[in-house]
């Protein structure tokens, strides 16, 4: 079993325009509706591969019956730690014609002592029964910094962790060895202090990351450049495939769950598991909201993955 941790969902609300001009009225062509935050766009994501998912994390109480509606679309197994305050709603505004995505995305609820308590024990409760425990997102006001730390440090007595954050989040999380991490590029810039121009100075980043914490696998996202998967003995590049764009929302998490799921269901074997990282998140890219994906089309797609070793 595989479980999602989402500190910071959202209701995910996209609209999408043929052109957009800051500072002028936009007219919007169609808008869509979609649950996300990162844990649990990932859920979906494996859902739809068939794996056996659980997402959890906190989520507000005020907006619950839209949040419930949007969750049984996604025909999820979720537990969560609710919070007495409403569910952020994130912006997505997609360009269609210029194939750009702008995230404007609120801060969310302030969550208290207790349930930042109450969410460690179901981590602790989730880990013991999960391969594999994934950490994704930003965390909402309130929840200290060291959080996914904490969290991960639970969590990998019995599990394996991934972690997808950014800044201290990354950081201080890293403390605790997470087995897989992924970054996109930006995030590795900022988490390394410096600016990585190519594939060379990616990989050496990732190795940078690897022997100062222990982490075993790499897997660095770049948009329309593909993606780096960085391990002991390999680094192996995922070639970018051109598609349409319509939103880049959730590709990172696409990817991840992909990636998740060639890990296990291949027992790790890295290069099939990149394959089905690189094609859910190519996928991702095609699509308007974070729509779930089709057995059939992610099979499709993988004959067009191609993986090189560097
Ligand atoms: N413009 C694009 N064209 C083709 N594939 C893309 C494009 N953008 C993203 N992808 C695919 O999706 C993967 C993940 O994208 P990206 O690096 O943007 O993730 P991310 O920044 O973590 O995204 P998010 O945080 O929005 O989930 C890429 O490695 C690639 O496979
Ligand atoms: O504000 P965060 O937690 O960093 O990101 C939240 C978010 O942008 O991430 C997902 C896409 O990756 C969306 O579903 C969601 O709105």
């Amino acid at each position: 079993m595989i479980t999602t941790v989402t500190l910071n969902p959202a209701i995910d609300k996209t609209v999408l325009l043929d052109t957009f001009e800051v500072g002028s009225v936009n007219r919007v062509k169609s808008v869509r509706e979609d649950m996300g935050g990162k844990g649990i766009n990932v859920a979906k994501i494996l859902q739809s591969l068939g794996e056996d998912v659980a997402a959890i994390g906190f989520m507000g109480e005020k907006n619950d019956t839209h949040v419930k509606k949007l969750l049984e679309l996604a025909r999820l197994d979720t537990e969560f730690v609710t919070v007495d305050a409403l569910t952020r709603t994130n912006t997505k505004i997609v360009e269609l014609g210029k194939g750009i995505t702008t995230d404007v995305n609120e801060a969310g609820f302030a969550v208290s002592a207790d349930k930042v308590a109450a969410i460690q024990a179901m981590v602790a409760d989730y880990a013991k029964k999960s391969d594999y425990m994934v950490f994704s997102g930003s965390v909402p006001p309130g929840a200290p910094k060291d959080i996914y730390k904490v969290l991960a440090g639970e969590a990998r007595k019995t599990s394996k962790v991934v972690l997808d954050a950014e800044g201290e989040l990354l950081l201080l999380g890293l403390q605790e060895s997470p087995y897989i991490i992924k970054p996109n590029i930006h995030e590795l810039e900022t988490a390394l202090g410096k600016e990585l121009p190519g594939d060379k100075e990616v990989v050496q980043a990732c190795r940078e990351l690897m022997e100062t914490y222990g982490v075993t696998y790499v897997l660095v996202s770049m948009g329309g450049d593909g993606s780096l998967l960085v391990a002991r003995d390999r680094v192996l590049k995922a070639m970018p495939v051109k598609v349409e764009v319509k939103s880049t929302v959730g590709a990172g998490d696409s990817m991840l769950a992909g990636f998740v799921y060639g890990m296990i269901r291949y027992d790790e074997d890295l290069e099939k598991a990149l394959a089905y990282g690189a094609a859910c998140g190519t996928l991702a890219v095609g699509k308007e909201g974070t729509e779930t994906l089709s057995r059939e089309e992610i099979e499709k797609m993988l004959e067009r993955i191609a993986i090189v070793r560097l």
